[in-house]
């Protein structure tokens, strides 16, 4: 420091927003509760920054790296640096020289990330340096920061809260629809409409108890078999097809039925929502590692869709013919859907007239299962497409529970697993977007799933005692458990018994994993 090529850049822009700054801001949003200050702070915040840091500041704020893995430990970080005396750092400068950091690789990486460290470090104030720190490690997390922002920003620029939500639905990127408010302002939003080809974020659903529950809050409904899959997103335009994720990634080349499948269809222009999924020759679903392996891999993939073909099944429209469907009730969406795709090729479903006709939502509950797949999601006619949200009209009923944690540790294994990350701790969201451990698991792992953590954990270390290796919180993985008991040793109070992997869910960010609060709900008998 400083880095020459990035003070000039910033000194064209007045705005230039410092470290200090934020690193403020984010200790003040975190020590309040109040919902209405938290927005004002970042109402404030917003207002003062040039358009260009936004796309750097939002993700700071929530402690998120858009940089990925920076490769530095706990070891390097906490090495005593001297802090500045007086606030100098910019946010973009920063940004730059985590970007350089992440990039750092060959001989000497370990040498040179520690002097960047050391310089950023010692460019920094006190505060400045304990923002950092909480940042690289991943301990700063401000869940829900998000949907705070969108409020501040609405707050900021004199835009309808909705408006800008609905478009960073449709932009898939709060960052993205941030910059172009504050650079031309409300107007700006109409530039994010829905357009094949543009992927958005995919409408999720909450958890029922049981089938009763959800036909009692929905009242008419339909029942949908729950395909243990992987989400996708079709678009067609023409000849053009496109395939993406609920992350957005583009698999178009992965799966190449699918291209088949939408240029069969009788439409031009359409964007369709389903599931994409392994089957057997009698229709019952293969394992889910299966397809999973199908959308993960890029190699052969001629050969891939010979050994495992993959079958799409659509469930929602969200455009037909440039028409956009979203705020359609899912009635009428259904209605297109039935007209454009026909039936082998759309979910299973029932429609349940209330409560009155329970029995029959619990038939084809039953049915689903019976027929191999994992349980149903319950939908409200009358709801529109909320993308990128859990709305409360679409409901999930799955028989068997997991719970989806989040590795903050993992152990060096012994004998058949020397050199193995194999002991998993396992972690849920708390209140304040940290992480409570719950319990370890080394049980349900494949050879090839330890191989694969092991790789990835070492990316994510931040420490290594020589016993335990303490990530960065990113993974997400799938837990099955036989219940909850009550524990002294960990922070919530409890632990999960006889916890065993499913599977890793990379689809899922850390954001997104299961809380506390959910899993002591669903387990009162134990905690009361
Ligand atoms: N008929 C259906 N309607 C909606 N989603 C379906 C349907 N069948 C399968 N799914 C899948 O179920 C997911 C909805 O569950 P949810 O939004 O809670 O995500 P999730 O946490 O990945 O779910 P889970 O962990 O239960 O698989 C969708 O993302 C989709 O992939």
């Amino acid at each position: 420091m400083p880095r020459r090529g990035v003070r000039a850049a910033c000194a064209m822009h007045h705005g230039c927003m410092l470290l200090s700054r934020l690193a403020q801001v984010s200790q003040e949003v975190a020590a309040t509760s109040a919902r209405s200050r938290k927005i004002g702070l970042l109402a404030e915040l917003f207002r003062d920054a040039d358009a260009d840091d936004v796309p750097i500041v939002i993700p700071y704020l929530a402690g998120r790296l858009p940089q990925g893995r920076l490769g530095v430990g706990w070891k390097v970080l906490s090495r005593p640096v001297a802090p500045a005396a007086e606030p100098a750092l910019t946010v973009r400068e920063v940004h730059a020289l985590l970007t350089e950091l992440g990039e750092v690789s060959g001989t000497g990486a370990q040498e040179r990330r520690a002097r960047l460290v050391g310089e950023l470090m010692a460019a920094a104030t006190a505060e400045e340096q304990r923002f950092l720190l909480g940042l690289i490690t991943g301990e700063v997390r401000q869940g829900a920061l998000d949907a705070v922002a969108v409020e501040g920003l609405a707050r900021a620029t004199g835009a309808p809260a909705a408006d800008v939500r609905r478009a960073v639905m449709l932009a898939g990127s709060l960052q993205t629809v941030a910059q172009a408010l504050l650079a031309r302002g409300p107007e700006a939003l109409e530039g994010f409409r829905l357009t094949v080809g543009r992927p958005v974020l995919p409408m999720l659903a909450h958890t029922a108890a049981s089938v009763s529950e959800a036909v009692d809050k929905l009242g008419v409904c339909a029942v949908e078999e729950k395909l243990d899959g992987i989400r996708v997103q079709l678009h067609r335009d023409g000849d053009d097809v496109r395939v993406y994720t609920r992350t957005l990634d583009d698999i178009t080349d992965r799966l190449p039925e699918l291209t088949g499948a939408a240029l069969d269809l009788k439409g031009e222009r359409f964007i369709l929502d389903g599931e994409v999924i392994a089957l057997d020759g009698a229709g019952r679903p293969r394992s889910f590692q299966e397809t999973a392996g199908r959308v993960g891999s890029r190699v052969d993939v001629v050969t891939a869709a010979r050994t495992v073909p993959v079958s799409p099944v659509f469930f929602d429209a969200l455009s037909v013919d440039g028409q956009d469907l979203l705020d359609l009730p899912f009635a009428e969406r259904h209605a297109e859907l039935a007209r454009l795709v026909p039936e082998p090729m759309r979910v299973r479903r029932t429609l349940v007239d209330g409560p009155a006709d329970l029995s029959a939502a619990e038939r084809f509950l039953a049915d689903t299962l019976e027929r191999g797949h994992e349980g149903v999601v319950i939908k409200a006619l009358d709801a529109p497409y909320s993308a990128g949200r859990r709305g409360a009209s679409w409901l999930k009923v799955k028989p068997v529970h997991t719970l989806d944690l989040v590795v903050l540790a993992a152990e060096w294994g012994h004998g058949r697993r020397t050199g193995k990350l194999s002991n998993l701790h396992l972690g849920a969201r708390d209140a304040d977007g940290s992480f409570a451990m719950l319990g370890k698991t080394f049980k349900g792992m494949t050879d090839a799933m330890l191989a694969w953590q092991t790789e990835r954990l070492r990316e994510l270390a931040v420490e290594d005692d020589g016993h335990v290796v303490t990530v960065r919180p990113e993974l997400v993985v799938e837990i099955a458990y036989d219940g909850l008991q009550r524990s002294t040793r960990y922070p919530a109070g409890v632990t999960l018994r006889f916890a065993r992997v499913v599977r890793y869910r990379e689809d899922k960010a850390a954001a997104e994993a299961d809380t506390v609060a959910t899993l002591l709900a669903a387990h009162r008998e134990v905690t009361r």
